[in-house]
């Protein structure tokens, strides 16, 4: 048995309008499954930890960056197979994986049953701020232009571009701050940072390759912190590097690798996880390898 957990609103309500066509598919090659639709923001966790208490063998998210993430902590922890049918804006998780867009390529891939094992990371923050990572983190001027995209209905009718419209508005008025990351317990300390990624695969908000050597398959997390630059260089320089990568290797960014990560800032920054908005700092993250079977 199958079930499919897929968020209609995702995609500016693509995974709705294309859900019909799966669906024949799926009849054609009589394929047993169940289909939910999510009706509200954590839905799908709820969905997706009852399903994986039933013993379902695979869950398939069919929707964004979001949903993905929503059903990966709903069956964490559980034997289940996690598949992905990508309909969101940004679709990182499906890049990284080499998932195709083709919705039903990507129903086909699920089919043929095969499964590779990945890593994950669990975050502690905050009471609310508490999970499992599946793609990547960032804190600071890409958690604010998260929280600023959230607030408001622009992402509906802007999709993938709204972060754009977020960036030059986060842009005016964030303020980089103090921060301190702990790395396996080292200290580093930063004076004027504005970003922290904490990746688990390449790419974040919509195909920056913000770190571009991660893989979640070494059992590693890769950071990223950008330091010390002016607003004008940030935008100019940094901002059109990162879709190619190529900001590593300016002075103002510095690589790492960790298992454990700690971050305190001096003011308190905004965190995202999976390009969904969760609370602010301090934060925590610590690598689980090979604990998610995706297919
Ligand atoms: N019925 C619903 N109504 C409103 N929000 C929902 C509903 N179902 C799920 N959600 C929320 O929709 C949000 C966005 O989902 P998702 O990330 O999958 O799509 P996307 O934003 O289009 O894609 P991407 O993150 O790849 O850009 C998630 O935070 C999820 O909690």
């Amino acid at each position: 048995m199958i079930v499919f957990i897929v968020n209609p609103i995702s995609g500016m309500k693509r995974a709705r309008r294309v859900w019909p066509i799966l669906e024949r598919h799926l009849q054609q090659k009589n394929v047993l499954f169940q289909r939910y639709f999510t009706e509200r923001p954590g839905h799908a966790v709820e969905l997706a930890r009852r399903a994986a208490r039933e013993q379902v063998e695979t869950i398939v998210a069919v929707g964004g960056d979001g949903t993905v993430h929503e059903v990966v902590n709903g069956l964490y922890g559980m034997d289940t197979r996690l598949g992905y049918i990508p309909m969101g804006s940004g679709n990182d998780f499906a890049r990284a994986q080499s998932i195709p867009w083709d919705p039903v390529e990507a129903l086909e891939r699920i089919l043929d049953g095969r499964t590779a094992q990945v890593d994950t990371a669990d975050f502690y923050g905050t009471e609310e701020c508490q999970g499992t990572v599946v793609s990547t983190a960032g804190i600071g001027f890409d958690g604010s232009v998260t929280r600023w995209v959230n607030q408001f209905p622009i992402k509906k009718y802007l999709g993938k571009w709204s972060y754009v419209v977020g960036v030059f508005r986060v842009l005016w008025q964030f303020q980089p701050t103090e921060v301190t990351l702990y790395l396996d317990g080292k200290e580093h300390q930063f004076n004027k940072a504005w970003l922290v990624a904490v990746a688990n695969i390449a790419f974040y908000g919509g195909g920056m390759k913000i770190c571009p050597s991660a893989s979640n398959d070494d059992g590693l997390l890769d950071i990223c912190v950008v330091d010390g630059i002016s607003k004008g260089m940030l935008f100019l320089r940094m901002f059109p590097r990162v879709f190619f990568g190529t900001h590593i290797g300016h002075p103002a960014v510095h690589t790492f690798q960790a298992r454990q990560v700690r971050i305190e800032s001096r003011r308190e920054l905004d965190i995202q996880i999976d390009g969904e908005s969760k609370g602010k700092t301090p934060i925590e993250f610590a690598i689980h390898p090979s604990s998610l079977r995706i297919g």
